[in-house]
């Protein structure tokens, strides 16, 4: 099969930046969520301001109104603009755009990270996951018993749906005293497992997530997730950045197995390879922070690129999930974004002739809504390079139009789902044809 040269495709995925509600997100009681234009209104309105008894975090120190420029460049207010109908508050739309700009909806039946990640990635999830739904004693007994027999343990904490930085102040000291993790979970279908990184011990917390994760088989759960704390009752608890994820595999070939299947190169960062369960996985990079996972991509951009079958570079930006949008952290998801935007021109000044450029997001994740869950929303598609002219792509139908177009773009036979917004004469199957 003819097989494009060398060509490279980059993907970052902005973990919970969403633009707009979902035409489904009644169904998810997320009707009038937006990440992105609720953040923007806290900010015009001056509540994203470094207040006196700010933490220390740097980028506490923000204010004003919401400054992205380079994602402004990019086509970020304009997409929003199309997927809402309305302009982000207090923001400057670029006037001169550089690259393509749209807004996609999800058609996989959860708004979690897996469903969002293996779509865009051109598998949609549509089965649907198992889920505890019981928010106190959400475990089945027969599940917590075999978990403590196997993993020999005196017994689980939680066993509730929780918000992680919460049930860890809540119950810290008490599992400190006793030994026991805490198990808990939330609307997504996950079993999470919290556990002191030094006390209990982080390979014991990683072993005893492998053995949820086998016995979880029968229950469809997507994803088990170990959450290592520090710290003691004096101090408080805080999360680390060992988190890991457990996923189940993807359905069917994603679209990095396919790169991957024909001798490409996948480099994951971050969170991506456990995301998709190491499959279709030529390396993988791990980085905690934005910087880190910024600097790793960097690095990935310098190093690939000699591959004749084509490379991928994709990563995942956590924290603007993990640290603001589940702790309702307004000012802080903006900050994030702003220093995410400060550091676009870097990674700008690294792309070649041959590469494709791809931001976009997983799901939602409004800081300004009730709860701490995730919101199901429509999410960013911009892209560069590619042989995409400059303006808009519209509304895409699902978020497998990306994953079409990562196909397209290296020269891989098409995935089932999704359409490809790449004009069919920059195809990597016929890397002759001139746009
Ligand atoms: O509150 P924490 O532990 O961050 O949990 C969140 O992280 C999980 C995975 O994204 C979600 O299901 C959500 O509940
Ligand atoms: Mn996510
Ligand atoms: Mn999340």
């Amino acid at each position: 099969m003819t097989h494009g040269t060398h060509r490279r495709a980059i993907v970052l995925v902005l973990d919970s930046f969403g633009i707009g509600a979902g035409p489904d997100a009644e169904q998810f009681g997320d009707a009038g969520t937006d990440t992105l234009g609720h953040i923007a209104a806290a900010c015009a309105r001056g509540e994203c301001e470094p207040t006196q008894d700010s933490t220390t975090a740097p980028e506490t120190t923000r204010s004003g109104p919401l400054s992205l420029p380079n994602l402004a460049r990019l086509g970020l207010f304009h997409a929003h603009h199309a997927a809402t109908g309305a302009w982000a508050d207090g923001v400057t739309p670029a006037t001169e755009l550089i690259g393509a700009w749209g807004h996609a909806a999800e058609i996989s039946s959860g708004k979690d990270t897996p469903s969002g990640h293996w779509e865009l990635a051109g598998v949609p999830v549509r089965f649907d996951w198992g889920y505890f739904l019981e928010r106190n004693n959400s475990f089945p007994e027969a599940l917590l018993e075999a978990l403590v027999r196997d993993a020999n343990l005196p017994g689980v904490l939680g066993n509730c749906h929780a918000s992680g930085t919460d049930i860890i102040t809540r119950l810290g000291a008490e599992h400190l005293a006793s030994g026991k993790p805490i198990v808990y979970t939330s609307a997504d279908s996950v079993f999470q497992i919290a556990a002191h990184e030094e006390a209990f011990g982080l390979e014991r917390l990683y072993a005893l997530c492998e053995t949820a994760r086998r016995l979880l088989e029968p229950y469809n759960i997507g994803r088990v997730i170990a959450r290592p704390f520090t710290g003691d009752t004096a101090t408080g608890f805080t999360r680390t950045g060992n988190r890991r994820d457990y996923s189940i595999e993807p359905p069917s070939p994603t679209v990095l197995q396919t790169l991957h299947d024909v001798g490409g190169e996948v480099i994951a960062i971050g969170k991506i390879a456990d995301i998709y369960a190491h499959c279709g996985i030529s390396r993988s990079v791990k980085a905690s922070g934005h910087e880190a996972l910024m600097d790793a991509t960097l690095a990935a951009l310098e190093e690939s690129g000699d591959n004749p079958a084509g490379t991928l570079v994709m990563t995942n930006f956590v924290d603007f999930d993990t640290l603001y949008g589940h702790r309702r952290d307004v000012a802080g998801y903006a900050a994030a974004l702003e220093a995410f935007d400060a550091r676009l021109p870097e990674l700008l000044a690294r792309l070649k002739q041959d590469d494709l450029l791809i931001l976009t997001a997983d799901h939602g994740c409004d800081p300004t809504w009730r709860g701490t869950e995730h919101t199901r929303e429509q999410v960013p598609v911009l892209a560069l390079g590619g042989g995409l002219p400059r303006g808009p792509l519209g509304a895409r139908d699902s978020f497998a139009d990306i994953g079409q177009s990562l196909a397209s773009w290296l020269g891989l036979p098409a995935m089932d789902d999704g359409t490809s917004f790449l004009p069919s004469c920059s195809s990597g199957a016929n890397p002759q044809g001139e746009c």
